[in-house]
């Protein structure tokens, strides 16, 4: 943190349960010279990282499905939502977690794995960033089902879709998870499936 134009006054915890919600009191310089005193509450839940499993021969990819509260409280219907794999980092490195969630999640061991972005999904009120991988997989990677810890209440469904598929599925809106729209437009730019020309 090192803006001369933002001066913090007072961070003020507002709720500290499972992860921090904090109201930070702060100056900041507007372009005229002027000094304005600003409140912003910032959601602390630590930082993520995500990945798009796909396979080049099948021209596939692995996707989950978990029912997501804070969706269903605002108009998704049933909650439920698919995306790519995705963990919070927790103590982890972004490639350990990675790795880490693509084996609970979706039950494929994944050697290697790509970096492609680092980006702030909410930066006007959540603290994350999430790390962006890619890795390839394929039927020999499978060591077990899958479908997340069940010690973290988690029930995560495994999908393999034709990757048009998926992709049509951000057109349809069935796909509406802002990382997995990343991540399958980026394949798409990317060319990791079709020839450019297709
Ligand atoms: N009791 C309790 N448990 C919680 C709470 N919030 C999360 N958990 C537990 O913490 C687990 C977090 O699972 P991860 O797989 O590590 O994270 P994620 O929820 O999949 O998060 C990923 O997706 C998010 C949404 O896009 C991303 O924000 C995040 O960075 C990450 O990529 C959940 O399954 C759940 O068991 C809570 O408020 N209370
Ligand atoms: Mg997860």
């Amino acid at each position: 943190m090192s803006n001369p134009k933002v001066k913090i006054k007072k961070i003020i915890n507002l709720s500290n349960d499972w992860y921090t919600l904090d109201k930070v009191n702060f100056d900041y310089q507007l372009k005229n010279g002027s000094w304005q005193n600003q409140n912003r509450e910032s959601y602390d839940r630590g930082d993520g990282a995500c990945i798009l499993l796909f396979n080049r021969k099948k021209n596939t990819v692995i996707l989950t499905k978990q029912f997501r509260m804070p969706s269903y409280l605002n108009g998704n219907k049933d909650g439920m939502s698919i995306e790519v794999c995705a963990g919070l980092l927790d103590e982890d490195d972004p490639i350990t977690c990675i790795k880490k969630e693509a084996e609970e999640e979706t039950g494929y061991q994944i050697d290697k794995v790509k970096q492609v972005f680092k980006i702030y999904s909410t930066p006007g009120a959540v603290t994350e960033k999430i790390y962006y991988f890619i890795g390839e997989y394929d039927d020999s990677m499978k060591v077990n089902e899958g479908g997340g810890l069940a010690s973290e209440s988690e029930e995560i469904e495994v999908l393999e879709y034709d990757f048009k598929t998926a992709f049509e599925m951000i057109k349809t809106g069935e796909i509406n998870d802002a990382k997995t729209v990343i991540l399958l437009q980026y394949a798409m730019i990317e060319g990791l499936f079709y020839s450019k020309n297709n």
